[in-house]
């Protein structure tokens, strides 16, 4: 039996966190013969509810979980653990754009930042999910200096999936037989799905689906809005689709993508594809040994470089926006 890896969730008693700590315990992140060992976060109004995800972490009998620990202290939170997965803290309802909920979250990731370098293990991967989940990962980031900025991610395989999925739907073809779309920016909806580079069943997408209008118009909006359909629909945010795209995520950054596959991840920009530097931005990667590297040398046309031009920008500002947040807040 291997030694058991201890696996953050933050925000564990919420959506997200009800529907990832079972699936991090079945192996769907880290492998099915990884045993972990929870640590749950959350706020002391939610430690009751907390106490209830442990008893039925236990109640369901999980081979590979060796164990859970529930707590409101972020320091106990994040002691030893090698795995980060940062979900806690004000979601976005009906009707507010993610940019309403930067002040109530940036705060959060400054202070959880600095308990992280404390107290987790050395090579800790930290995943970023709660909005503004870009700009989340890089106030995390900028307040966790020993922690090097390659190990510091949001999600945007959520909106990869929704992109695989859109296609898939279109073409009635497996969702497996859809290849390397990518989301390019912000996990917001100025993102751009980008089906340039992507193949079905080997073919190329714009090949396959010989519908431009649809793949330039309604594909597009689709994914870029489906969080907030969701929401609409649900009255909740996307929790099964957004656990399930994060155990995606961890287990390709840690096991690798399989060879000619890429994937997209929210990762530090180092300015490829003319982004900007300094901002946590969705790239298309490719992961082997644990660490992943942005895909180089794809062709990008004028229409290509206008999105992602618009939504770099978006990342700028909201940057500058989190960062007066954390003054104000001083
Ligand atoms: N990146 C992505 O693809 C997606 C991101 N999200 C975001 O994920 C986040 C979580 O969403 P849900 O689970 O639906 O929300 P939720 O409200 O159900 O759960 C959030 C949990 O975080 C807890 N929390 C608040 N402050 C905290 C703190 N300082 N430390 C630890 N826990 C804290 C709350 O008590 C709550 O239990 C939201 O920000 C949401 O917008 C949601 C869907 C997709
Ligand atoms: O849109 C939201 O606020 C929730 C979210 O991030 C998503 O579902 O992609």
């Amino acid at each position: 039996m291997k030694k058991p890896v201890k696996v953050l969730i933050t925000g564990a008693a919420g959506q997200i966190g009800y529907a990832l700590a079972p699936q991090v315990a079945r192996g769907a992140m880290l492998g099915p013969d990884q045993p972990v060992i929870l640590h749950l976060l959350d706020i002391p109004p939610a430690a009751q509810s907390l106490e209830g995800v442990k008893m039925e972490l236990i109640d369901a009998a999980l081979p590979l979980l060796a164990g859970v620990l529930t707590t409101t202290d972020v320091d106990e939170a994040t002691q030893g653990v090698e795995v980060a997965v940062m979900v806690g803290g004000f979601p976005r309802k009906a009707g507010m754009e993610r940019k309403d909920v930067m002040a109530k979250n940036v705060s959060i990731y400054k202070s959880q930042a600095s308990s992280l370098e404390k107290n987790a293990a050395q090579g800790v991967k930290v995943l970023v999910v709660a909005n503004p989940a870009n700009t989340n990962a890089l106030i995390l980031k900028e307040n966790a200096p020993s922690i090097p900025a390659e190990n510091i991610t949001c999600l945007t395989r959520l909106d990869h999936n929704r992109a695989l999925g859109q296609v898939a739907e279109k073409v009635g073809a497996r969702v497996t037989e859809v290849k390397n779309v990518i989301i390019w920016g912000n996990h917001s909806s100025s993102q751009f799905p980008d089906v340039a580079h992507g193949t079905v069943g080997g073919k190329p997408i714009k090949e396959a689906i010989e519908d431009d209008e649809w793949l330039k118009g309604e594909f597009v909006s689709t994914v870029q809005q489906r969080g907030a359909v969701i929401i609409k629909m649900r009255g909740m945010s996307s929790a099964l689709s957004a656990a399930s795209s994060a155990c995606d995520h961890m287990r390709d950054w840690i096991h690798g993508t399989p060879s000619g596959t890429f994937v997209s991840m929210g990762v530090f920009s180092d300015g490829s594809y003319n982004a900007p530097k300094d901002i946590v931005f969705s790239f298309p990667v490719e992961c082997k040994g644990g660490r992943w590297s942005i895909v180089q040398g794809l062709q990008i046309d004028d229409y290509t470089a206008g999105k992602l031009k618009a939504t770099g920008e978006e990342l700028v500002e909201e940057k500058a926006l989190a960062l007066q947040c954390l003054e104000e807040q001083s």
